[in-house]
């Protein structure tokens, strides 16, 4: 197979490739902006955007012993939201849901017999609106939680240390403050995977230009707090705009384009993205400082 795809040209061997991953392995996509990544400006027989645009979530197994786990994602703001649970207790927390696509979390919940305990942001979202709020009217007992340092209301307030349990399984909380400053970090026990909210992106990280950003803390929460977990620690954002899924610390701290430079480059290239403000950064951030529970 191999042999046969370095033998034609560039384009149709990533088109080869492309295929042959996403036939083989159910994790290879998570929706439509990869399929548009990989797709865009080949012409071929099928409308392969068309037949992948139903896909809402995609999995991958967990390396921790009876640990569940989901990578959901939600195409219009791009976010990954992340379901653990442990499969003997069936305990779960959730990780950054969005409103829009709280119907499909709790059927899959549901579906999986899952009793949800915390539903946790990361952050204080500038880009969508969090579910948690929502979510808590619709699951007795569900439970909120957020930095606190965030300046959001929720039923938990987490500070450096604190672990979030769930069966045998548990997340401790990290600061990673520089997007904003209640972003956080949360690392499974055994250190395996990593929930890195907008402070880690792959091969990118959080803008730092509005919500108390600031590249100076990034670079060191990141420096710190991530790049100092084991190289194999799978790496998990709350965000891809290119279709990626997964990375690791080993991967981010060798090719990340803004992190393997110092940190006054690191600052000048931060304070010179000029990016386009979040479309709905008006109405998610006040949203989100009462667990999207706002009323308009
Ligand atoms: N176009 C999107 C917003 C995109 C954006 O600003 N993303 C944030 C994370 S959400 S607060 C970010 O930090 N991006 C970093 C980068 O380098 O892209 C929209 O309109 O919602
Ligand atoms: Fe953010």
């Amino acid at each position: 197979m191999c042999s046969v795809i370095s033998r034609v040209r560039p384009i149709q061997r990533a088109l080869a490739l492309t295929l042959r991953f996403r036939t083989n392995t159910e994790d290879s996509s998570c929706g439509a902006a990869e399929t548009r990544r990989f797709y865009h400006g080949l012409s071929i027989g099928v409308d392969p955007l068309r037949a992948t645009t139903d896909r809402r979530y995609c999995s991958r197994m967990a390396r921790t012993d009876g640990l569940l786990f989901r990578q959901l994602f939600e195409s219009e703001s791009s976010t990954y939201t992340y379901l653990l649970a442990d499969t003997e207790t069936e305990e779960a927390v959730l990780i950054d849901p969005v409103l829009e696509t709280i119907d499909r979390d709790l059927k899959l919940i549901h579906e999986l017999g899952l009793n949800l305990k915390v539903a946790v942001n990361t952050h204080c979202h500038a880009d969508h609106i969090t579910s948690t709020g929502l979510m808590k009217k619709r699951l007795v007992g569900l439970k909120s939680a957020i930095s606190k340092h965030s300046g959001a209301s929720a039923d938990i307030h987490l500070s450096e240390g604190d672990k979030i349990t769930f069966g045998k399984h548990h997340l401790s909380v990290r600061n990673t403050p520089g997007h904003t400053d209640g972003c956080l970090t949360l690392v499974l026990a055994d250190q395996s995977m990593a929930f890195t909210g907008d402070a880690l992106l792959i091969r990118g990280c959080g803008r730092t230009d509005f919500q108390q950003g600031c590249a100076k803390r990034l670079y060191e929460s990141i420096h710190q707090k991530i790049f100092t977990l084991p190289d194999q620690c799978l790496i998990y954002p709350a965000h891809d705009y290119l279709g990626q899924t997964v990375s690791t610390v080993g991967e981010e701290r060798k090719f990340n384009p803004r992190l393997t430079k110092s940190l006054e480059e690191f600052v000048k290239i931060m304070n010179n993205l000029n990016l386009p403000k979040p479309s709905k950064i008006d109405i998610s951030v006040p949203a989100n400082l009462v667990c999207g529970l706002h009323e308009v």
